[in-house]
């Protein structure tokens, strides 16, 4: 099976289980526009985040890793009128797209950005949050997936990104810090007693990596 099938189908099924979707496209072309890496979630797997926050009922979601704001408004959107979302970004040129698409969105009642390090601004949150998605600087997944558990309120959902990077997670000698940084947080979590947690392996247009979610208990 090729890499073009992959995206073929990823194609194939956003066309049949999406309306056209006008912000979501104009989120990825000021993205684009403003040099933005394309790291952002595919549209079906923001839509995965979008069912499972409203499967949650969640109301009160953290997302660390906002880029231009593109699963920010997938998450946003799942929320009840008094629901909120808090995001954290380090690089204020991405901030700053994001708050604009946010509010193209029509999202920003609910949304607040918090620029900075996230290890610098996640001790003056206030939680507790029942949907967190982790999704930055992968060295630091350990880091977030400690301060995930202590802002969770029991019951709450914790997603994290890109935990496969196509296949790379198993390699123990690579050098790349990436895979360094899941493999330490698949490592804190066989030994964590306070989240039960499984893996989604995904392949379609962002190619073949993964999800790891899980719930606290
Ligand atoms: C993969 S992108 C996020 C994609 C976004 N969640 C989406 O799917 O649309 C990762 C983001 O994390 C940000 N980032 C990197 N290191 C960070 C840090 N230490 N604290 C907060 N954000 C960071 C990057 O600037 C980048 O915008
Ligand atoms: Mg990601």
């Amino acid at each position: 099976m090729s890499t073009n099938t992959w995206k073929q189908v990823d194609q194939y099924y956003a066309s049949k289980l999406q309306k056209s979707d006008s912000i979501m496209e104009s989120v990825l072309k000021e993205n684009s526009e403003a040099g933005l890496p394309a790291i952002d979630v595919s549209p079906n797997q923001g839509k995965f985040l979008s069912l499972l926050a409203q499967l949650k009922g969640a109301k009160s979601i953290l997302e660390i890793g906002t880029l231009g704001g593109y699963s920010t408004i997938w998450l946003a959107r799942a929320l009840p009128e008094d629901g909120r979302l808090v995001t954290l970004e380090f690089s204020e040129t991405h901030a700053k797209v994001a708050a604009r698409n946010i509010r193209n969105a029509g999202v920003e009642e609910k949304v607040e950005i918090k620029v900075g390090a996230a290890l610098d601004t996640l001790p003056s949150l206030k939680g507790p949050f029942d949907f967190i998605f982790i999704d930055a600087d992968k060295q630091n997944n350990a880091n977030y997936l400690k301060w995930a558990l202590q802002l969770a309120q029991p019951g709450a959902v914790i997603i994290t990104d890109n935990v496969v990077r196509g296949g790379r997670v198993i390699d123990e000698n690579s050098e790349d810090e990436s895979v360094q940084g899941v493999r330490s947080f698949a490592e804190m979590l066989s030994r964590e007693d306070r989240i039960d947690s499984t893996v989604v392996q995904t392949v379609g247009s962002k190619g073949y990596d993964g999800f790891v979610m899980g719930i606290v208990k």
